[in-house]
This record gives C-alpha cells, sequence and structure tokens, in this order.
C-alpha cells in the first residue's frame, strides 16, 4: 500500500511491550484449542487440529497484572492442522484473533468467554472474545478515529471523513465469514479473521471505487493494518470501517419475503443487474483489465478441473457427476482453442444476495463484502476476471433463494428462479454490462464451478444445505450429458 496522505498524518503512540510471546501462546494453546474450531470463520473444519504457533502479539490495553480494568490484545496465530490442503500457506491458515482479559468479566460476557489460563502472563485473569464486549469494540473505534500506530499496528483514516466519539458498539447478530460490529447505526467495522499477507481487496476495491465516485458501495472510512517488514512492502490488512446503510434489508432477505408470498421478484432484479453492471464498469476503469486469451483460458479450466477433482473427493456425492461437469470446462478450452478471447477486469468475487442491500427508501442496491471466496488465496482473488464470473454467482443466488426458501424448490420456485434469473442478467446488459447470454460457454463454467465451490462450503459449513447446490450439480451436469444441446 503506498503510504498516502491518511497514513503520512499518523499521530504516533509509543510501542508498548507485549506480553512475552512463549510464555503467552503456551498458556492460551489449551483455550484456543477448543474455541477457535467452533467458530464461524475457522476455516479448517473437519481437520484434526494439532497446534498453533504466534505470529504476532499487540497490547492494545494492558492484559495482565492485578489492575480491574480490562485488558484488550490482538494476536495473529497460524493453526497447524492435518494434511492441509494445497492452498494452505506453510505453517497453517494464520487468524486474527482479539482477545479481552478481565481478572472477572461481568455476567454478560459469559458467552464470549474461552476460559483460564492456568499459568504464563495472563494466570489469574479470564479471557474472553473482546469483540462482543462493546466496552472494548469502543476501543477500537477510538484508535480508528485518531490515526497512529501500536506496535506493529497502524491505524489509518481516509483524511476527509469525520468519525464522532462516543458511538455505540454492537456486534452484528449473524456470524459469518469475518466479524463485524455496529456503531450506532452509522458505521460498520469488519474484523477481518483468516488473514493473508497485503491489501485486502474489500479495502481495496471499495475505495478504488470511491474513488471513481462510484455510489454503489460504502466507502471505506478507516482501516488498521500490520506493517510489512520492508519499507516498501505492502501492509496487510486486518480490519475496515465503512458507513452502515441503516435502514435497508439485504437481498436474501427480501428474495426470500417475495418467495413467500409467491410475488414476483423481476423489478427488483433487474434492478440489481443495473447496480452490478455500473459497479463493474466502475472497476474496469479504475483498476487493471487484460484479455484472456488461449493460455490463460487453459489455465482457469485446468484450475476448475482441480477444484471439482478435489471437492469430489472429500464431498463423495460429487462423484457420479464429474465427468458430465468436466464439459464446462472443457467448452473453455476449445473457446481458446479456437481463437476467442475474453476480458477480464477486477469483479467482486463472491457476489450473492447476502452480499446487497436494497434502502427501503428509495430502494436503491448497493454491494458489499468485495473480499471475494475466502477460500481462495489473496493473490488469486486479486487477479483480473471476466465479469460474468459475478453474473453467474448471483445467478446461483437465485437460484437458492428458490430451493431453500419458502417455496421449498416446488415447480412454481423453480420457474420464479428462471425469471429473476432472466431479468437480472437483462437489467446487466442494459447498464452497459456485455450481455451474458453472449458468454454461454463461460456463463456455465462459472457456474459449474460456483455449484461445485458451494457443495465443499456447505459440506463443511452447513452440512443441511449440501442438497441445494446438489441440485444444480445435477442440472448442470445434465447439460453434459450425451446429446445434450
Ligand atoms: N455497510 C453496511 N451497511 C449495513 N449493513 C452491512 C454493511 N456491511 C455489512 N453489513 C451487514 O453485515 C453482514 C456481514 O457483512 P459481510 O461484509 O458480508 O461480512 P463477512 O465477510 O463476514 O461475510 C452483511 O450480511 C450485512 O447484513
Ligand atoms: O461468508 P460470505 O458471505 O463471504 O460467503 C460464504 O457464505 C455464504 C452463505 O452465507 C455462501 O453463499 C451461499 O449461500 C447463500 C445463501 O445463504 C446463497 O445466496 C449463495 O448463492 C451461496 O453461494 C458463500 O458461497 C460463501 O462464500
Amino acid at each position: 500500500m503506498s503510504d498516502t496522505a491518511s497514513t503520512r498524518a499518523t499521530r504516533h503512540t509509543p510501542d508498548r511491550s507485549p506480553v512475552t510471546a512463549p510464555d503467552l501462546l503456551s498458556s492460551l494453546v489449551p483455550l484456543l484449542a477448543e474455541w477457535v474450531p467452533r467458530q464461524r470463520w475457522f476455516a479448517g473444519k473437519g481437520r484434526l487440529l494439532t497446534g498453533f504457533t504466534l505470529v504476532a502479539a499487540t497490547e492494545l490495553l494492558p492484559c495482565a497484572g492485578e489492575g480491574n480494568a480490562p485488558g484488550l490484545l490482538q494476536l495473529l496465530v497460524r493453526a497447524q492442522q492435518s494434511a492441509p490442503p494445497s492452498r494452505t500457506p506453510a505453517g497453517g491458515d494464520c487468524y486474527q484473533l482479539l482477545l479481552g482479559t478481565h481478572p472477572a468479566p461481568p455476567p454478560h460476557l459469559a458467552p464470549a468467554v474461552l476460559g483460564r489460563p492456568a499459568g504464563g502472563p495472563l494466570r489469574g485473569r479470564t479471557v474472553y472474545d473482546a469483540l462482543l464486549d462493546n466496552r472494548l469494540c469502543g476501543l477500537l473505534l477510538e484508535r480508528l478515529r485518531v490515526p497512529g500506530r501500536i506496535g506493529a499496528l497502524r491505524f489509518c483514516r481516509e483524511p476527509d471523513v469525520d468519525i464522532p466519539s462516543g458511538l455505540t458498539a454492537r456486534p452484528i447478530a449473524v456470524e459469518q465469514s469475518n466479524s463485524s460490529i455496529v456503531y450506532g447505526d452509522t458505521f460498520i467495522l469488519k474484523v477481518f479473521r483468516r488473514i493473508e499477507p497485503g491489501v485486502n481487496p474489500d479495502l481495496e476495491l471499495p475505495r478504488a471505487l470511491a474513488g471513481a465516485r462510484c455510489a454503489r458501495v460504502p466507502a471505506p472510512a478507516a482501516w488498521f493494518e500490520s506493517a510489512h517488514p520492508e519499507p516498501d512492502g505492502e501492509a496487510t490488512t486486518l480490519g475496515v470501517l465503512q458507513p452502515f446503510l441503516a435502514g435497508s434489508t439485504d437481498g436474501w432477505q427480501l428474495a426470500l419475503n417475495a418467495l413467500a408470498v409467491r410475488a414476483d421478484f423481476t423489478r427488483s432484479a433487474r434492478a440489481l443487474g443495473h447496480a452490478t453492471a455500473e459497479v463493474h464498469t466502475a472497476l474496469a476503469q479504475a483498476l487493471p483489465t487484460t484479455e484472456l486469451r488461449r493460455p490463460q483460458l487453459d489455465a482457469i479450466a485446468a484450475q476448475m478441473n482441480e477444484r471439482l477433482e478435489a471437492t469430489a473427493r472429500a464431498v463423495p456425492v460429487l462423484q457420479p457427476y464429474r465427468v458430465r461437469l468436466r464439459t464446462a470446462f472443457d467448452a473453455l478450452v476449445a473457446m481458446g482453442h479456437d481463437g476467442r478471447s475474453w476480458a477480464a477486469q477486477r469483479i467482486h468475487g463472491d457476489l450473492h444476495l447476502g452480499q446487497t442491500l436494497r434502502s427501503v427508501e428509495g430502494g436503491r442496491w448497493a454491494l458489499i463484502d468485495f473480499e471475494g471466496e475466502p477460500a481462495r488465496p489473496l493473490a488469486e482473488r486479486r487477479r483480473p476476471q471476466p465479469a460474468v464470473r459475478d453474473v453467474a454467482a448471483m445467478l446461483r443466488s437465485f437460484d437458492y433463494a428458490a430451493c431453500s426458501g419458502p417455496a421449498g424448490g416446488d415447480p412454481w420456485a423453480l420457474d420464479w428462479a428462471r425469471r429473476t434469473r432472466a431479468a437480472y442478467c437483462l437489467g446487466y446488459a442494459e447498464a452497459g454490462g456485455p450481455d451474458p447470454r453472449s458468454a454461454p460457454e463461460l456463463m456455465r463454467a462459472y457456474e459449474t464451478d460456483k455449484a461445485v465451490y458451494e457443495v465443499l462450503y456447505e459440506a463443511r459449513h452447513r452440512p443441511d444445505w449440501l442438497s441445494v447446490p446438489m441440485a444444480a450439480i445435477r442440472r448442470l451436469a445434465a447439460c453434459g450429458a450425451p446429446g445434450a444441446g
């Protein structure tokens, strides 16, 4: 990341000496081993957790000692696991933890408690999830209000943004890939959980869009990061604060509401298509683009095949469909061999209805959460890709709503999905995006790849939902059956 005006204008806070690292980790390991695997954001579900290594520790408030004040500790730890998949960084995935410490936390924090270390520097204190403690969340906001450094952490703010003090903090109820805190219905802070070195696209893309004056995405107001050890190295994003769009409802809820009363959703879907195309156009203007030709299309197809094979090994119900699903990826290879090419640009990367918000007043759509698919390596998520990948992902989401929602995949719901998907593509093309229907091979390949991703995601996180992507797998495999048009 460049040394922007916002990061230069820092108030330097003296480094605090963290509680000594080796003692700290060994005393926390039994607590973490029990707590970390239960968290929704833990990406290593289904594999044995064998230990942790400490990457960094920063005391944001003194954590040890006799006092009766809460401590706040920011940790980066690597989770060592058996049989890591090939994408796992050497030494295991790295997670960010924000832990509170207190000799006797108040009873309302009981659900947040990890336990009491038997020894080490935190002995005599209870350790708990700081992001469930409004007071400690308030402290994080204070740090973001006044940019500066604490140890290896750097707190940054856009210079023209006013962040009031004293906003009441509340964690958002839904546990997702990361942890988010809302401040007084004005801002929302997302604390990233699985950390990879470098700028997170959920900061990079919304900042670029704000620079391009695209109002479809809330513009980051502040963020915190860990500085790279080299002066010119890219910092690692750890959390982003952005305006909270109060009075808006997410697209997933709106789609379920429509399905519950058997209402049409095509007008909303068409408007969402417009919003998506506007964001894509702005991203293509603000950030580098490229053209994908034969070698790149071959590589994409190979990667999709790899994901299919790996998922079929992990989730055996996918096995019988492998050969027919593969034909969707072979079509990409054939495109390249025929001398065809396709434009690529930065995209959302994990677009679904839950990543869209519609304002109650005015019915205007916004897109959020530009992190990309959490399971993919950061470098891959930051690569330019065909914009139709986002479109295909959103089509999957309409399908999900129809299959899992109140109508439960009955014939009317399936027709609802078909009409809604068509309206979204129409809206997208009307607002200047390349007409998704002009790229059937790409759309089928990306829709298939997404459904495969979802099979693994559901098998790991929500086994009861596995039937939803499996219904799509059967439909997509039928397109690859001998004789299918
Ligand atoms: N700017 C915002 N305004 C209002 N609600 C938001 C905003 N950003 C996120 N949310 C809410 O927080 C939830 C989690 O945010 P998201 O970015 O999807 O996190 P995660 O990466 O953990 O999935 C969203 O589903 C949405 O309900
Ligand atoms: O946590 P994220 O929002 O970044 O995304 C992950 O979780 C999503 C589920 O919450 C998952 O989306 C899948 O389920 C949705 C319905 O709950 C559906 O609308 C999406 O189309 C479907 O992919 C997403 O894939 C995953 O990355």
